[in-house]
């Protein structure tokens, strides 16, 4: 969290650039670490979704090289929503932070706080899937106290934060009014919210409804738009201004 907010603080930018390369293996291999510099100026994070990696021949290795190229002060997120427990839990996450060198993940909490605690080592940091970006009948479901299971979940989630310190949320851009009612359930935590560009989140109602009283709080996450942009400086910068235009009217 340190590193993302003083990430945030010196590049004025809340954009996560999502790293979902598609493409052929030679394609792939040559333009990752072309779009990792193009877009470093304007990302205040890098999410790597760990699927694109894994599809591929030598895809950990790329993945490897692609953190590492990361400059210095940026945090990478891996995206593997991991979902298991326990000791299990516990190699996932010794694969994500030893291995590959990130500096957070994300992790789908349906197991429960087992699930989630042992991604919450000190020093790193954890965006536990609230309300994601689709249409999930598991998470829109009213519990018999007429309160969704996104927004049970969301409270579990803050009180673990209460004790760890390391965790945030998923919070989708597709549905900004559920995303403003986490964020009266966690006031103070960062949410990772994809969803826009490619899925149409709309991202006035996103900050207006999630971001904090500093201007922070909120990663906005964008793959394909800036992936399959032709040139992706200028879309990585083009959503950067978008935001921050939002922000100061926001703020
Ligand atoms: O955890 C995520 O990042 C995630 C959660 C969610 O609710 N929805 C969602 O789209 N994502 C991821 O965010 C990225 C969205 O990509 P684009 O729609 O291309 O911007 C993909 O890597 C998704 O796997």
């Amino acid at each position: 969290m340190q590193k993302l907010l003083a990430r945030v603080a010196q590049a004025n930018t809340l954009l996560c650039v999502g790293l979902d390369p598609t493409g052929s293996d030679e394609d792939v291999t040559r333009r990752l670490p072309q779009v990792i510099t193009q877009t470093a100026p304007y990302a205040a994070a890098f999410k790597p979704n760990l699927a694109f990696f894994l599809s591929r021949p030598n895809g950990v290795q790329l993945l490897r090289q692609a953190i590492a190229s990361v400059p210095d002060g940026i945090p990478v997120i891996l995206d593997g929503k991991f979902g298991d427990i326990a000791n299990t839990a516990m190699h996932y996450a010794q694969f994500a932070y030893d291995e590959l060198g990130a500096d957070a993940v994300t992790v789908n909490p349906y197991m429960g706080a087992d699930a989630v605690v042992p991604f919450a080592r000190p020093g790193k940091f954890v965006f536990a899937l609230a309300k994601t970006s689709n249409h999930s009948p598991i998470q829109e479901a009213l519990l018999q106290t007429g309160q969704p299971v996104s927004d049970f979940t969301a409270q579990l989630l803050a009180d673990l934060n209460t004790t760890h310190g390391n965790i945030g949320l998923v919070a989708g851009a597709t549905d900004a009014a559920a995303l403003g009612r986490l964020r009266q359930l966690c006031p103070t935590q960062w949410f990772l919210v994809p969803g826009i560009g490619a899925q149409g989140g709309d991202l006035a109602a996103v900050l207006a409804a999630g971001l904090l009283a500093d201007g922070g709080g909120l990663l906005i996450n964008a793959s394909r738009s800036i992936w399959q942009a032709e040139d992706a400086s200028a879309a990585a910068r083009e959503l950067m201004n978008e935001i921050n235009e939002h922000r100061a009217i926001t703020a």
